[in-house]
């Protein structure tokens, strides 16, 4: 089935929507909504991955450190969750938009019945102009968090898989890191930036590294296989800094940025 042209699907992680002490980086907040509504406004369709909740929700309840055991990341994920959707609401009402919120879990779209529903769900929003929302069921499924056997592992895995089921055209992962390096820039400062890829291969993934910040996960390993899943499926996947959204607008026209993987 050939992909939508104008349906885009960005995921924003959590070293981008949070600053060094842990809160919320407001403007980020900010800057996001107002590109994506304004991209809306050019006749786009756009489908946000957001992560944040957990880091979100451990500043909320006052955790003096970061989560281990798997209730309270439950517990902060069910809090931060609430905090970030009502800052994407707030922000988005400002560009006079609307959101919306899917949370889901892996079984979600392993039965044909309830994917075909979410598929329909995601088709019903966009068809009425909203912006729909999509993180992990954090609260009530631990698979996401921690398993090593999982189908989406984190955020990265799951916008490609969200990408893919809505037959969007683009996936845009913005990180906090310019794109793919040839090694993690964070240990080798003359890394030197990749700007296209055409084919994910073992050699591709001996370059990557793990999560940069305390506050990301997986690094760019997952980012490589999302890249991998939406690649195979026809989707041009660009990783490139969130600090800019407004990147996007050239990501839109073709002009390079960041790291793009070439769909196959
Ligand atoms: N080859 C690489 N190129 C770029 N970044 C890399 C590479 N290998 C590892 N990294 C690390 O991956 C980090 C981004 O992933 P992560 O910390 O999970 O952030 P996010 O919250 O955006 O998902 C970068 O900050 C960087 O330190
Ligand atoms: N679902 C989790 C995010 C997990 C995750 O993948 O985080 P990140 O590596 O920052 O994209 C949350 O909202 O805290």
């Amino acid at each position: 089935m050939k992909p939508y042209q104008n349906r885009i699907v960005v995921k924003v992680g959590t070293s981008t929507l949070t600053n060094e002490l842990g809160k919320s980086d407001l403007r980020c907040f900010d800057r996001l909504a107002c590109v994506l509504s304004d991209i809306q406004n050019m006749g786009y369709e756009v489908i946000l991955v957001s992560s944040g909740a957990i880091a979100v929700g451990r500043n909320k309840l006052k955790m003096k450190t970061q989560p281990t055991s798997m209730r309270h990341k439950q517990a902060a994920a069910a809090v931060g969750q609430c905090s970030i959707m009502f800052l994407y609401d707030k922000f988005f009402g400002d560009y006079d938009k609307t959101i919306g919120q899917i949370l889901l879990n892996a079984e979600d779209i392993e039965q044909e019945e309830k994917k075909d529903n979410l598929i329909n769900t995601f088709d019903a929003l966009l068809e009425m102009g909203a912006i729909p929302i999509v993180n992990e069921n954090d609260s009530v499924s631990y698979t996401e968090i921690e398993s090593n056997d999982r189908l989406f592992g984190d955020n990265d895995m799951l916008s490609s898989v969200v990408a893919v089921l809505c037959r969007a055209s683009k996936l845009v992962i913005f990180s906090d890191i310019d794109g793919f390096y040839n090694c993690d820039p964070r240990l080798h400062p003359d890394a030197k930036l990749i700007e296209e890829i055409d084919k994910i291969d073992d050699e591709v993934y001996k370059l990557a590294g793990g999560a940069g910040s305390r506050r990301g996960t997986g690094g760019m390993r997952t980012k490589l296989q999302a890249a991998a899943l939406a690649t195979s499926q026809g989707i041009d996947t660009i990783i490139t800094n969130g600090k800019n959204p407004a990147a996007l607008y050239d990501i839109i026209e073709g002009v390079p940025v960041g790291t793009k993987f070439k769909a196959q």
